[in-house]
């Protein structure tokens, strides 16, 4: 590696995935470990996504990242754990095109520069956590040739957020979430893929593109503290819609799969309201929305 004028790229893009049964608390927060399964529905990519370019140079000093042409720290753990989730899984990589080759212990020695942008409102309440860590863990493992299987990589992106997870499968998608202390088995899956319902159309009503005023990490934290709710919700509604919402998929039954992701999103927001000082966030246009779309028997399904 003593020339150090090449650079090699990777770009990928990530769809966002919306959730029927929600997940809201962590049993472990550095982690990531939810409190209950989830079952989401990812989109098509063409449509709400994440595009990701890393790149590795040996003129590279730092790690470094732009979020939608801004420069971020990527000091917080969670990127750090996700770079040091797939750095850890690195292998050899040959470009002989480019004359380059790359041994699994340069890895270490080797920075990345990263660029990600999001073509939907980031930190809105649209999952731009969930499209944004998946396309990072899968381009970063492109780039360093990591061999592990989806399920894997939905492990490691869940570090970084864990709705995330959701994102590495197209279709429906559930997240286990696992009992083991270390995560290990905190990953998803996917129940049925994109082709499995053709007919079922997803609409994206974006009713504002502010930053939410409280996230979704220090909401549930909230939540988890101080809901009595959540906590009855996570042990003993959760499991059986899981269940139930499995069925509806597998069957293609509309009628239940609406009903469900209706109650479901319904529960949330009454979480929110049950979390001391209360957490708003749907706001009077989303809820004449609910309200209209449920006067013409169509399924909204609420982001947040
Ligand atoms: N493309 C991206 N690449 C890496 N990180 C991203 C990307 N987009 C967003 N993020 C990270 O996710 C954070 C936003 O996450 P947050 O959970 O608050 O909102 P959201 O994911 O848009 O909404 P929600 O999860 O509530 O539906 C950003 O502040 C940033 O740290
Ligand atoms: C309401 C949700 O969208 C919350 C998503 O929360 P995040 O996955 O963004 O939270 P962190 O794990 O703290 O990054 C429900 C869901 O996607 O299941």
């Amino acid at each position: 590696m003593a020339n150090k004028n090449w650079i090699l790229m990777v770009t990928a893009q990530t769809p966002t995935n919306i959730a029927v049964i929600k997940y809201w608390g962590k049993r472990d927060e550095t982690l990531i470990l939810p409190i209950n399964d989830s079952i989401s529905v990812t989109l098509d990519p063409e449509h709400l996504c994440t595009t990701t370019t890393v790149a590795v140079s040996p003129s590279f000093e730092s790690d470094k990242m732009w979020l939608n042409g801004k420069e971020i720290s990527l000091a917080g753990g969670r990127y750090q754990s996700c770079l040091r989730e797939i750095r850890s899984r690195a292998n050899d990589v040959e470009d002989e095109e480019k004359g380059i080759s790359i041994k699994k212990q340069d890895w270490d020695k080797l920075h990345v520069h990263i660029a990600s942008f999001n073509n939907f409102p980031t930190a809105a309440g649209l999952a731009s956590s969930a499209a944004g860590f998946a396309c990072l863990v899968y381009s970063l493992a492109k780039l360093m040739n990591v061999k592990e299987e989806q399920g894997k990589l939905s492990a490691i992106a869940r570090q970084g957020s864990g709705s995330a997870c959701r994102s590495l499968f197209g279709g429906f998608v559930k997240w286990i979430m696992g009992n083991e202390a270390n995560g290990s088995d905190s990953m998803a899956v996917q129940l049925a893929s994109e082709t499995h319902w053709d007919d079922l159309v997803i609409i994206i009503a974006v009713v504002s593109s502010r930053q939410k005023e409280t996230s979704s990490t220090s909401g549930m934290r909230e939540s988890v503290d101080t809901s009595p709710l959540l906590h009855y919700r996570s042990k003993e509604v959760v499991p059986k819609r899981i269940l139930q919402m499995e069925e509806a998929i597998k069957t293609r039954d509309f009628p239940s799969f609406a009903k469900l992701t209706c109650t479901d999103s319904n529960q949330f927001h009454a979480v929110c309201l049950d979390t001391s000082p209360p957490i708003f966030y749907m706001n009077d246009t989303s809820h004449r929305q609910v309200l209209l779309l449920s006067c013409f028997s169509v399924l909204l399904i609420t982001t947040l």
